[in-house]
């Protein structure tokens, strides 16, 4: 048997292979360098731009295109052909061509173009399997493609008559897979035309007797008309397909490579090959493109190809037309805002730079907006827009009276402030952080100084802000990035110089997207802020004409570098007295005028206001005192508008006795009205009345919320001398329970404390448990160590404490009791509730007279140096040593 072919032998063992392969392989040709992309490209650019206008992102087709093929490509061209010529020359006995048949409702290949096509019929598979298949690599073998024109619903196999002119191609790349069925993808590069002169054979692929048509000798290489040589009719309407081809370059965009690129190669190309190359990439449709193949004299072939380029521009041009108007005064507008705008040096040129870039920018790419977007809002910020200060003093103090009732400190400082300014026009700082519990007037003191400069005011909220893109902006080049709020707060109010108002900068927090407070530094440093940089703007701009005021609940969560920035002036809770004050200037009347009432409607007493006051609230702010009178101006303004219905009613007379007569005005809010309105009032009972039993104390502790009064509660029982705490203390808590027991111990003999069975030691054969109610709520801090000791002296001796004192103060082991802080916060909660002795460690005198004279003379201010002064005070009669001598021997600690 004789030997096999050795490519024959090949192509059997790749056949096999691609019979088991699972996947897809490729085979490529070693001058792949020259095929595909860049006609496709282009042509698939001119589609997009063609079929949606808006829709091309830049990026899909800018870098299509490899630098390197692009280069060779005119070099390569030449190669192609005249290797083409060689293996077409009969000498090299290569007449005969195997053909490839394509449909032409697919595409129809041209020389000097590239074209994919899919493989799946019989005759074309076997043409592959055996005769572009060697090994692992492609044969270098010319394939004649020929347009299929016969008529696809013959079901003959016949393949007369068969169209005559074809494009002989090299394959340069084949992708085969058997999945769904075995099938190849060919990329075919056309070289030139040839007609079958004859065909030899149908099957198993067609063979055929050709003529080539298109002669190397016919091109010349030349890079203009002159030099072509060309002549006559053929040289006109060569110069005009080659000014035509220039002009629709022209229309594309430079600044994409491919576009470049086919720049250059429009004038090195013979300019003979023009018609072919242009005709494949502009839209046309394969029949159009058919005719191009079939015209084989180069007159007829620049004649047919002429006006399909001529169409293809005249489309462009009405696309470009229809897009002008939306897109170039936009850019214009904001080039004269950008002029006007004054702003700094710096951030002029990167506007500038921004314009220049969306001019050339096509309207759909998604950063056009973004450009916009990026400009509007460089030409609205206030680079050196500002509102001029109207500061006089005097008027400033009464605006401020007139606003606010009392903070008169708050006040005071505010006024020197604003008198330094009035001084010091370029003043520096410093930035003023309000502390107070809620409700207390922080905010709307902002909002009067504002008032008082004459300046814009804008608050920004930071309660749970987590990103420091919040403050400092996105970078640009984030999805939906935006400038942060401070950029956008200048943005809103249109000044360079107005006030900002960080509200609740304690509650600033912290994430993975890093820590705003980090970022309020800079925005608060006087020395820094001159050149702030917004991530989004990417340009600094000056805040040091802004005036910052913070407002936060409690120091104790702002993080030191940023409280060290700021001074901290304290608004405490307001009195009884106070609260009435504001209710009757402020709170009343605002009311009023929300609800469309006047004082002909409704009539609130001042009985009725302390009642509110006193029965219906218990906070240290106004803001639930207001929210209730709210709610008495509701309930009037129901009466009124039933009121006016009733006398405006034409109707007969039984209808409107019908109805409820209108009440007479105004209406009065006396005790049962406003228990009709409000309900029953929720603080009824005097908290002191509360103590009933014994090993029950009254203590006073400080929350952000202001001052509260809190009971500690001990109990004991049958047991192992165990102390059990609960109501969620903090460690500090726990520890001041453990030192109370232990002095009271070391102390039962002289005060005569006794166990359950009325031993010596109070722990003895005893448990005790002490409570601290409102078990929900954390509680941690030494101030109530005094409170500790009053409750278990109580519960050990069996007596009652006295139910109209309250206490606060630390404790220490020798039973000193040592100052505590918040102390006008919880005489205060005190006075509100009723109580009417504080005992207040001795150190912590200083503070009371930041106390209001009022309060001062309503409650009896007990201050002690140790325990034995605060059981004195505590208990009716003073607390009782036993006689001298009994005092001994001290009981040891079982702790
Ligand atoms: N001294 C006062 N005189 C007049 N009105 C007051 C006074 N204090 C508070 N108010 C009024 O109480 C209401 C609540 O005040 P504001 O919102 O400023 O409280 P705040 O201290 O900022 O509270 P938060 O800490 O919850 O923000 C406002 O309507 C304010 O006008």
């Amino acid at each position: 048997m004789p030997e096999k072919h050795p490519s024959r032998r090949y192509s059997a063992e790749l056949e096999s292979r691609f019979r088991d392969a699972e996947g897809i392989f490729v085979l490529s040709h070693p001058s792949e360098a020259f095929q595909k992309d860049f006609p496709e490209s282009i042509q698939d650019m001119l589609d997009r731009m063609t079929e949606h206008p808006d829709n091309v992102p830049e990026s899909s087709w800018r870098f299509v295109s490899p630098k390197s093929l692009l280069d060779n490509f005119q070099h390569s061209m030449r190669c192609l052909f005249s290797d083409c010529f060689s293996l077409l020359n009969p000498e090299h006995n290569c007449e005969y061509f195997v053909s490839l048949l394509t449909n032409i409702s697919t595409r129809v290949l041209l020389p000097g173009s590239t074209m994919r096509i899919s493989v799946n019929t019989p005759r074309n598979m076997q043409l592959v399997t055996s005769h572009l298949l060697k090994g692992t690599s492609l044969k270098s073998t010319i394939i004649g493609v020929v347009p299929d024109t016969r008529d696809p619903d013959r079901d003959t196999d016949d393949l007369s008559p068969l169209h005559s002119i074809g494009t002989a191609g090299l394959a340069v790349q084949v992708v085969g897979s058997n999945w769904p069925k075995p099938h190849y993808t060919l990329l075919i590069t056309g070289l030139c035309r040839f007609r079958i002169s004859g065909l030899l054979k149908e099957r198993p692929f067609p063979l055929a007797e050709v003529e080539q048509l298109d002669k190397l000798e016919q091109y010349t290489p030349s890079f203009s008309q002159e030099e072509t040589g060309a002549d006559g009719e053929l040289g006109e309407l060569s110069q005009k397909f080659y000014q035509a081809a220039l002009q629709l370059v022209d229309m594309l965009d430079m600044s994409v490579p491919v576009v470049a690129k086919l720049r250059r190669l429009l004038d090195s190309l013979p300019r003979e090959t023009l018609p072919d190359v242009v005709a494949s990439m502009i839209r046309t449709s394969n029949r159009e493109k058919l005719q191009v193949l079939d015209a084989v004299g180069l007159e007829e072939r620049f004649r047919r190809a002429l006006p399909l380029l001529t169409r293809q521009i005249e489309g462009l041009k009405l696309l470009q037309k229809s897009r002008k108007p939306r897109c170039f005064p936009c850019a214009r507008v904001l080039e004269r805002k950008v002029q006007a705008a004054n702003m700094p040096e710096a951030a002029l040129r990167v506007c500038l730079k921004e314009l220049k870039r969306l001019k050339k920018m096509p309207q759909s790419m998604p950063d056009y907006a973004l450009t916009i977007n990026y400009l509007d809002l460089m030409v609205e910020l206030p680079w050196d827009r500002h509102s001029k200060d109207h500061l006089d003093i005097g008027a400033a103090r009464v605006l401020l009276d007139n606003d606010h009732y009392a903070m008169d400190k708050l006040k005071r400082r505010l006024l020197e402030y604003l008198a330094v300014r009035q001084l010091k026009t370029s003043l520096k700082g410093p930035i003023l952080c309000f502390v107070g519990p809620p409700g207390v007037g922080k905010t709307s003191v902002g909002r009067s100084i504002a008032k008082t400069l004459g300046r814009e005011f804008h608050r920004i909220s930071l309660g749970g802000v987590c990103d420091q893109s919040d403050i400092r902006g996105h970078r640009r080049t984030y999805v939906g990035s935006m400038p942060g709020r401070i950029i956008n707060g200048l943005k809103t109010v249109g000044v360079n110089n107005p006030v900002f108002l960080l509200d609740e900068v304690d509650k600033l927090g912290k994430s993975l997207q890093g820590d705003p407070a980090s970022a309020l530094l800079e925005v608060l440093d006087p020395e820094q802020n001159h050149s702030f940089t917004d991530h989004y703007l990417n340009v600094a701009f000056d805040l040091s004409q802004v005036l910052f005021i913070a407002t936060a609940n409690s120091t104790a969560s702002i993080p030191p570098a940023l409280l060290d920035r700021m001074e901290v002036l304290h608004v405490s809770g307001y009195t009884q007295e106070e609260k009435l004050e504001i209710a009757q200037r402020h709170l009343i009347p605002h009311q009023l005028e929300q609800h469309g009432l006047t004082a002909k409607h409704i009539e609130i007493p001042q009985d009725t206001t302390l009642d509110v006051i006193s029965r219906y609230t218990r906070e240290a702010g106004v803001r639930s005192l207001e929210r209730k009178i709210g709610a008495l101006c509701r309930a009037v303004a129901v009466k009124v508008a039933e009121g006016q219905k009733v006398t405006q009613q034409e109707g007969s007379a039984q209808e409107q006795r019908d109805m409820a007569a209108p009440p007479e005005m105004p209406v009065v809010i006396d005790r049962v009205a406003l228990k009709d309105i409000l309900g029953a009032p929720p603080y009824e009972m005097e908290m002191s009345e509360c103590i009933t039993l014994p090993g029950v104390a009254l203590g006073l502790a400080w929350t952000p919320l202001g001052g509260e009064v809190m009971y500690v509660e001990a109990s004991r029982m049958e047991g192992e001398g165990q102390l059990t705490l609960t109501g969620q203390l903090g460690d500090v808590m726990k520890e001041s329970a453990h030192l109370a027991i232990s002095w009271l111990r070391a102390n039962a003999k002289i005060y005569q404390l006794t166990n359950l069975v009325g031993g010596p030691d109070p722990l003895d054969s005893t448990d005790i448990h002490l409570h601290f109610p409102a078990g929900a709520v954390t509680k941690d801090g030494p101030s109530a160590g005094v409170t500790i000791v009053t409750c278990l002296a109580s519960l050990f001796s069996g007596r009652l404490v006295r139910s109209d004192v309250a206490m606060t103060g630390e404790i220490t082991l020798r039973g000193l009791v040592l100052p505590v802080g918040g102390i006008k916060d919880k005489i205060l909660a005190a006075h509100r509730a009723g109580v009417k002795r504080v005992i207040l460690p001795k150190r912590n005198q200083k503070d009371l007279e930041d106390v209001p004279a009022n309060v001062r003379s309503e409650l009896e201010l007990v201050t002690v140096g140790d325990l034995e002064d605060v059981l004195n005070a505590a208990f009716h009669g003073g607390f009782a040593r036993a006689a001298k001598g009994q005092d001994r021997p001290q009981v040891t600690s079982k702790l």
